[in-house]
């Protein structure tokens, strides 16, 4: 199984001489020991497509039964080919994690499968890049309710069961840096992941006394071959490619990055798997933020203003 950032420094480095930060460790490889999660069964949504993919593959690798769910249903079973590959075993359950009915029915296949997961990894999440002008009203709903609605009903099932069975548990919120910049022309999702953030510093107090950690990994830029158009247009559009690889490794990104790279897919995958794991059972309501120091950059003076429109080449509001 491949990710697919670069491990190199970048061509500009190179060009100016600076390192930046250092390559990760190969894929394949980890810092927690082998078997780690033998017998664990952890579940993860979005898993069939991009960083959730990554993450389920970390715990793979160190023995875990996963289970994946997302909405499509071909992107799953795709995945859940890929990642039986790994080692474990993993089933993969069609949902929308904004129906409750549904996300029960995703604990039930899990215990049927493997039984109760004790790893909950809330991954799955909706964004498009738009003027906050321009959102309607159901624009908005859908990315609210599948990024902070379907997390907190993702959540309360975990909890619910795990309280009955008076059996402890362990939930990754995935996050995003503009839960505590803003997020402009992404209004809608910097909301629900600010939501998100806020879950994790609630559910953690709540649950402690029960053994249920609570905790949030926010990742930097990680580009990966799932990414949706519109994100990834997004990103052309503010580090406009050099005209060749337009699948490969993308520099004039890594160029825009403290680290002088972007993220690898399993280096937020590795965090997962310590922030669940035996090792760090005295960490909860924290963020871990896997970003290269990316969200710290700004200064009293910044580039030239653009407007959202502008940086989306939309016209003037109303024309
Ligand atoms: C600053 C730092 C930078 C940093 C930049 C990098 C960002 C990093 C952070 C990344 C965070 C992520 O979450 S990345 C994860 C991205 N992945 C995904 O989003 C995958 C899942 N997404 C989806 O399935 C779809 O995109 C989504 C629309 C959200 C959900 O589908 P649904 O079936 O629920 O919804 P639909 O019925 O299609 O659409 C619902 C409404 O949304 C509107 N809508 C849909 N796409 C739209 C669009 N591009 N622009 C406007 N409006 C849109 C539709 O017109 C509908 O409104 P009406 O017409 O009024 O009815
Ligand atoms: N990539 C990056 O650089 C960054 C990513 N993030 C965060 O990382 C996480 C993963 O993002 P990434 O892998 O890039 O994006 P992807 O678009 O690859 O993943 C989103 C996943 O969510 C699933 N999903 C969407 N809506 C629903 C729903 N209603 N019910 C169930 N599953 C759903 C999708 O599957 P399906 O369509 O089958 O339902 C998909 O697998 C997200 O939380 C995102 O906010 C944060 C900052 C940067």
């Amino acid at each position: 199984m491949t990710d697919d950032a670069t491990d190199d420094v970048t061509d500009d480095a190179h060009e100016r001489a600076l390192p930046g930060l250092p390559a990760p460790a190969p894929l394949g490889t980890s810092a927690l020991p082998e078997g780690t999660y033998d017998g664990a069964v952890v579940l993860v949504t979005g898993g069939g497509t991009g960083l959730g993919k990554a993450i389920a593959a970390e715990f793979a690798r160190l023995g875990a039964d996963l289970v994946i769910a997302s909405r499509k249903e071909d992107r799953l079973k795709a995945a859940r080919d890929e990642l039986a590959g790994l080692g474990g075993r993993v089933t993969a359950v069609p949902c929308d994690i904004r129906d409750p009915e549904r996300v029960t029915e995703v604990f039930d296949a899990a215990r049927q499968a493997y039984g109760l997961p004790g790893v909950l990894v809330n991954n799955a999440a909706a964004n498009f890049p738009v003027p906050a002008e321009d959102m309607s009203p159901n624009a908005w709903r859908s990315v609210v309710d599948i990024t902070l609605t379907g997390t907190f009903l993702m959540t309360r099932e975990f909890a619910r069961r795990h309280l009955a069975a008076g059996s402890p548990g362990s939930v990754i919120n995935i996050g995003a840096s503009y839960a505590w910049t803003g997020g402009p022309g992404f209004a809608h999702s910097a909301a629900a992941k600010a939501g998100v953030q806020s879950l994790v510093e609630s559910l953690a107090v709540e649950w402690a006394p029960y053994g249920i950690q609570v905790n949030g990994l926010v990742p930097g830029l990680m580009p990966h071959q799932d990414m949706t158009a519109d994100i990834r247009g997004n990103l052309d559009r503010a580090a406009p490619a050099r005209g060749h690889e337009p699948d490969g490794p993308r520099r004039e990104l890594d160029a825009r990055q403290p680290a002088l790279r972007v993220g690898a897919p399993r280096e937020l995958g590795w965090a997962a798997t310590f922030l669940a794991s035996p090792y760090a059972r005295f960490i909860t309501g924290h963020t871990l933020v896997v970003d290269g120091a990316n969200w710290q950059r700004r200064g009293l003076v910044s580039p030239e203003v653009v407007t959202v429109r502008e940086q989306m080449g939309r016209g003037p509001f109303g024309e």
